[in-house]
């Protein structure tokens, strides 16, 4: 799939939102990539999830054991992921602040691991969940995701495969500029 093309299936999928958000990271944005409204159709899911599979070099692709992925975010896509590379697909949740596998899911010692996000901004959830997964004993070979809207600059410390890279600004709340701070702000993620 082109870049066109991916761009296409979040428009066509009403994704793409424009208003004032509060993002994960306590940053502010003035757009925000609704990655649940681009997953909702099973198909469209399967294509994108296909093609990100496509992405990843077949010497990571060839050694992986399973994919996690952080709730909730994570969860659809991860799945999806797991279809397309014939693997299992287990998600990370945080209840109580810190991810941790629950639900009877469980990492064999050393298992090797792909990590799958909706959106990277900062890159501090993904961060979060590849320490989770070296507390799990596993260990996370490569990060893929939908979109990377870091501007390129998230280090994640492990080989990162973003489906598409996207560049709106963002804000650090006593930076918000007039015009954005004067709309009504929503919080969509998960995250407390
Ligand atoms: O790179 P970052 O700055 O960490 O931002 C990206 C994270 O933010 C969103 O999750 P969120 O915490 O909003 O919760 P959710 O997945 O439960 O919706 C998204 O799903 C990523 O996990
Ligand atoms: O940084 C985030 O929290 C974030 C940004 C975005 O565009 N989409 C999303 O789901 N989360
Ligand atoms: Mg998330």
């Amino acid at each position: 799939m082109t870049q066109d093309e991916i761009l296409g299936e979040f428009r066509a999928s009403e994704a793409l939102l424009e208003g004032h958000f509060r993002l994960s990271s306590g940053r502010h944005s003035g757009h925000y990539l609704q990655c649940a409204r681009v997953l909702m159709n099973p198909r469209r899911a399967a294509r994108l999830a296909e093609a990100l599979a496509a992405r990843l070099p077949a010497a990571i692709r060839d050694r992986l054991d399973c994919v996690v992925s952080p709730a909730m975010g994570g969860i659809i896509i991860g799945h999806e992921m797991g279809r397309a590379l014939d693997l299992d697909a287990m998600f990370l949740e945080r209840p109580e602040g810190e991810f941790h596998l629950r639900r009877g899911f469980a990492l064999p010692a050393g298992a090797k691991v792909l990590m799958v996000e909706d959106v990277v901004t900062t890159g501090l959830s993904s961060r979060e969940a590849i320490a989770a997964v070296a507390r799990e004993g596993g260990e996370v070979l490569a990060e893929v995701a939908l979109v990377d809207r870091s501007g390129g600059a998230a280090d994640l410390g492990v080989p990162f495969f973003p489906l598409i890279a996207i560049d709106f600004p963002t804000y650090a709340e006593d930076e918000v500029p007039a015009d954005l701070a004067a709309l009504p702000v929503t919080k969509p993620g998960s995250r407390k």
